[in-house]
């Protein structure tokens, strides 16, 4: 029988542990954390993890500024709001909400928001810091971030483990990889043109898949015994479904993340984590 890795239950824990720390600063610095959250354009799924980034901050005591910008903005704008943002002492993080409406470059916009208020983790800074495993150093990445806080949560070992990340993007893959590397894992990254993708995660001790491409994973694809990891998230006939077939694949692994309720509350609990940790470097804490 799989252990069900409870992504609301771990997120409860952490932000109870954030708000008796949120607490505590605002006591001892006259104000608590603040985050900026950057929307552009009206994307109905931006527009509902936002007000769920809003809420969560307002629950663990963290300020919140909510910028609304029409899909009309252009890049100068954008990057020059990031600016301000930027030069406000009483901003700690800021993030800008991906995807962003086609013809303005996210890489661009990310690169100008100062490192240390970057509580997506996505300026070349810190995705340096994550790479060298420098964690204590910088901000890292909130989903790959809350992956790992399973493997902690439920003393699941990667050192050795053979671990099998399927999906290569900037914000999960790549760097999810990398933390996995650190923990001394054997990793190998496939993604889209993987030749015989089962290959791969046939061998895999830890399965992480963030491909967006529901149901990708099926039973026969996976080892009997190990843990799977689903960072996918889609919608299909109404209902959220992650990238693999969790009814199958429950039944052979040892431990699986369900969706939703699995690492997605995760993401904007690392996101709260993070804004509280640039506040606290921010103060020299
Ligand atoms: N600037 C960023 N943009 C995006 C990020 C990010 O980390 N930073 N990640 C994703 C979207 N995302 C947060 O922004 C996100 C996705 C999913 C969830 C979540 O809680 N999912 C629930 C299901 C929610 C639902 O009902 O749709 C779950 O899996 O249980 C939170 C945040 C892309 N953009």
């Amino acid at each position: 029988m799989a252990v069900i890795l409870d992504g609301k239950a771990l997120s409860k824990k952490i932000r109870n542990s954030l708000k008796n720390e949120v607490k505590e600063l605002k006591e001892k610095f006259g104000r608590p954390p603040s985050l900026a959250v950057v929307l552009v354009g009206n994307n109905p799924a931006s527009e509902i993890y936002v007000r769920n980034k809003i809420k969560a901050c307002s629950e663990v005591g963290i300020d919140s500024i909510d910028r609304r910008l029409p899909e009309t903005v252009t890049q100068e704008e954008l990057n020059s709001i990031v600016k301000e943002l930027n030069e406000d002492p009483n901003v700690d993080g800021i993030i800008v909400q991906l995807p962003l409406p086609n013809g303005l470059s996210c890489r661009e916009v990310v690169n100008y928001i100062s490192p240390e208020k970057d509580v997506d983790g996505f300026h070349p800074v810190n995705v340096g810091k994550c790479t060298l495993g420098l964690y204590d150093q910088g901000l890292m990445p909130c989903t790959p971030a809350g992956v790992m806080k399973f493997f902690e949560e439920y003393n699941i070992p990667l050192q050795g483990k053979n671990a099998v990340m399927v999906g290569h993007s900037n914000i999960v893959g790549k760097p999810l990889a990398n933390m996995l590397i650190n923990a001394n894992a054997t990793v190998s990254v496939c993604h889209v043109y993987t030749k015989d993708l089962s290959h791969y995660t046939r061998y895999a001790d830890v399965l992480c898949v963030a491909t967006g491409v529901p149901g990708l994973i099926k039973a026969d694809m996976v080892k009997e015994g190990a843990v799977v990891i689903d960072i996918g998230i889609s919608r299909v006939n109404g209902k959220i479904v992650g990238d693999v077939d969790f009814e199958g694949v429950k039944e052979k692994v040892s431990a699986i993340t369900p969706v939703p309720g699995g690492v997605g509350p995760m993401t904007i609990t690392m996101l709260l984590y993070n804004t509280v940790k640039a506040f606290k470097m921010r103060n020299g804490i």
